[in-house]
């Protein structure tokens, strides 16, 4: 599996302790998965939980859906014994909770493959100051947000329109982008049956620049499928900008001018990245 192409619109939670669940996901057209042993599992369920997540991974077939491990933070009793479990199982990526500075990352990056990808939860306001380096780290691809935990430590309110969260949400984004190439990932939507507050975000966390969001609960990964792809018109756009760019470049000017606005080298770089997106949506689909 080829993680720098992959699409992550959908990024589904599952407790590694809900057998119904684990089995449920290979149906489900999400497009990566994070079995989660940290904060979805209770303490007494996650020394079982490990070893249910273990034989599923090497017994289910998860098609093309990106499998991500969440482990409890290494500070606590469960961390190095889940590593040491599903270090081998088939996981994509490891995800790390907890963490507060690139150190944290260097433990886990110490006790895996020098190959197997890692991903931080941005959760702390403490990682949020350290965003830059942390997805400057040479292991990490990836950055998930952790906004039930954020809003727990700033003592901040839940409010629709997430503007106590919009400092911390842009500079995850931010830092992804600084770093090239890492994914930066939206933090969950708690109320799991209100499809238009779930659109909202959706469209909220697209427009800040997100390559996706995490989710609860099934009923979420259609919205936010068609919320995170490129829409029918966006596709047409970008490849008449291509196109008038080219042909622009072919009779010796450097710009053109496509629905009355224009279109420079660098609105050619930002349509192949849309059209680019659209390739890895139909691979995915294409079972
Ligand atoms: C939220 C839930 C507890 C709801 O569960 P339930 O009441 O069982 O839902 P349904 O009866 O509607 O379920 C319908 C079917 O769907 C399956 N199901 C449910 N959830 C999932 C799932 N996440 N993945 C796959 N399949 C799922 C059920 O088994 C039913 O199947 P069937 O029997 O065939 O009809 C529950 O959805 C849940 O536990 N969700 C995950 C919660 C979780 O992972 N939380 C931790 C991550 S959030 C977080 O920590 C973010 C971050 O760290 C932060 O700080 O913000
Ligand atoms: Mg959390």
């Amino acid at each position: 599996m080829d993680l720098t192409t992959h699409p992550y619109r959908s990024v589904l939670y599952i407790p590694g302790s809900k057998e119904r669940a684990l089995e449920k996901a290979m149906t489900l057209p999400t497009d990566a998965i994070i079995f989660d042993l940290e904060d979805a599992v209770a303490p007494d369920a996650k020394a079982e939980a490990r070893e249910t997540l273990a034989t599923a991974l090497k017994e289910k077939d998860y098609g093309k859906r990106a499998k991500i491990v969440r482990i409890n933070a290494l500070t606590t009793e469960w961390g190095n014994e889940d590593v040491r479990v599903l270090k081998d199982a088939g996981a994509d990526v490891f995800l790390l909770p907890k963490v507060n500075t690139p150190t944290d990352v260097d433990a886990l990056a110490d006790m895996l493959a020098p190959d197997m990808p890692i991903w931080v939860m941005m959760e702390t306001p403490v990682s949020v100051f350290n965003a830059r380096e942390i997805a400057a780290h040479q292991r990490v691809t990836g950055l998930v947000t952790g906004t039930n935990d954020l809003t727990k430590d700033l003592g901040c309110r839940t409010r629709a329109d997430r503007l106590p969260l919009m400092t911390a949400l842009q500079m995850i984004v931010m830092a992804a982008r600084a770093a090239r190439g890492v994914v930066a990932i939206d933090g969950v939507y708690n109320r799991f049956r209100d499809g238009d507050g779930l659109k909202a975000e959706c469209e909220q966390g697209r427009d800040l620049g997100f390559d996706g969001k995490t989710l609860i609960h099934p009923a979420q990964v259609e919205v936010t499928n068609t919320a995170f792809a490129p829409t029918q018109s966006e596709i047409d756009l970008a490849q008449r900008q291509i196109e008038a760019y080219e042909d622009s470049m072919k009779s010796g000017q450097g710009v053109a001018v496509v629905d009355g606005q224009i279109v420079e080298n660098l609105h050619v770089v930002a349509a192949k990245r849309i059209l680019a997106k659209m390739q890895a949506i139909s691979e995915m689909a294409a079972e």
